[in-house]
């Protein structure tokens, strides 16, 4: 049983998608007779989870996490394997016993120096970072971390610029254009509370039939998207509490279904991520195009500038690579160390 625990203990090994996919047959402890399911929210040590009934129909149930899953965390958006009571009536408790390898993370961890993982969903698709152009003033430096924690995490970010109607989304734009992101602006219609239906279907669009999890600070416009985005009827399906606008809740993450398909996981109480994990190669990775010129870097290159003999540096200048995706690599890099958000610093969101 430790064996399964140790191996399924890492998720770093599993990030990416691994052609070593599944524990063989004969590592596997009993349970032959669980169900799969998925957690959709995570509160206080009781996971819920929808679980398939028959072909069509889901239900939601709540379980604990089985002693044999050790110090492993359970995140929103795992694929689990559940035993006990799955009837999903009042007061029934089932028990999670496996955790699905992951194909993406998000983790935050406590602060940059913090090293503990702390992965707060699972197996999305997309982050789709929710940013205002005006009040508040956006910060491309959350924007940044935010890229870092999507590349390095296997999701495709995706940016929102919401409040158009307040200021021009040009210079925002500028700054992003290098990295091939793609951004929906949105705004409000004018002379009308509603959100100009044009970027909500933009936003929808992009969203269909995936698992999307939504990041932004307070007051950008997040929970207006997400209203408009997942009818309040879905959401009291979800029989989840503390949901969404709470300040005080201790839900981290939340899914909720999408009407035509996909899920959109709202993260009511992150703020930042801790980046301590990351390191200059792990992002490097994910650009593509500069990954091949660093077999000419020096030893340990972290690929900061060009004293250090960066070979990224003469790749770019010989027309390698465009200089704004170096320029965008090097920001982001940069960004690990930025500072947490002051918002975080005093506990409140
Ligand atoms: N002018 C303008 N205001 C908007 C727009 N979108 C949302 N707002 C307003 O911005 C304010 C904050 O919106 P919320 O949706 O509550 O923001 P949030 O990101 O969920 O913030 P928290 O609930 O604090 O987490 C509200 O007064 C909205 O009506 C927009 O496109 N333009
Ligand atoms: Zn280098």
């Amino acid at each position: 049983m430790s064996t399964l625990g140790d191996r399924w203990d890492n998720d770093d090994v599993h990030v990416r998608p691994s052609r070593r996919s599944r524990p063989r047959t004969k590592t596997r402890p009993a349970h032959d007779d669980s169900t799969s399911g998925m957690v959709i929210t995570v509160d206080r040590g009781r996971y819920q989870c929808l679980v398939a009934e028959g072909t069509k129909k889901v239900r939601t149930i709540t379980a604990m996490r089985a002693r044999e899953l050790g110090r492993r965390a359970v995140a929103v958006g795992d694929r689990v394997d559940i035993v006990g009571d799955i009837s999903g009536a009042p007061d029934t408790l089932a028990r999670i016993v496996r955790i699905a390898e992951r194909r993406s993370v998000l983790r935050r961890s406590a602060d940059d120096t913090d090293l503990a993982e702390r992965v707060i969903v699972a197996n999305a698709d997309q982050l789709v970072i929710v940013t205002a152009l005006a009040d508040p003033t956006p910060r491309t430096g959350f924007i940044d971390r935010c890229l870092v924690a999507a590349y390095t995490g296997n999701l495709d970010p995706v940016l929102v610029l919401t409040k158009a109607d307040l200021a021009d989304p040009a210079p925002l734009l500028a700054a992003y254009q290098d990295l091939d992101l793609p951004i929906i602006v949105t705004r409000r219609s004018p002379n009308e509370r509603a959100i100009d239906p044009d970027g909500v279907q933009q936003v929808r669009d992009r969203l269909d039939g995936l698992v999307s999890v939504l990041v932004g600070h307070s007051g950008v416009g997040k929970s207006t998207l997400v209203n408009e985005l997942v009818p309040d009827a879905l959401r009291a399906t979800g029989t989840v509490t503390g949901v969404g606008k709470g300040r005080h809740t201790s839900v981290s993450a939340i899914a909720l279904a999408l009407p035509d398909g996909g899920w959109v996981i709202d993260t009511p109480g992150v703020r930042s991520f801790g980046l301590a994990h990351v390191t200059a190669d792990d992002l490097l990775e994910t650009f593509d195009d500069l990954l091949p010129a660093t077999v000419d870097c020096p030893p340990g290159c972290d690929h900061s500038g060009p004293d250090i003999g960066c070979a990224l540096d003469p790749f770019v200048a010989a027309g390698g690579a465009r200089p704004g995706r170096l320029a965008s690599f090097r920001r982001l890099l940069a960004s690990r160390a930025g500072a947490t958000e002051p918002e975080d610093a005093d506990g409140s969101v």
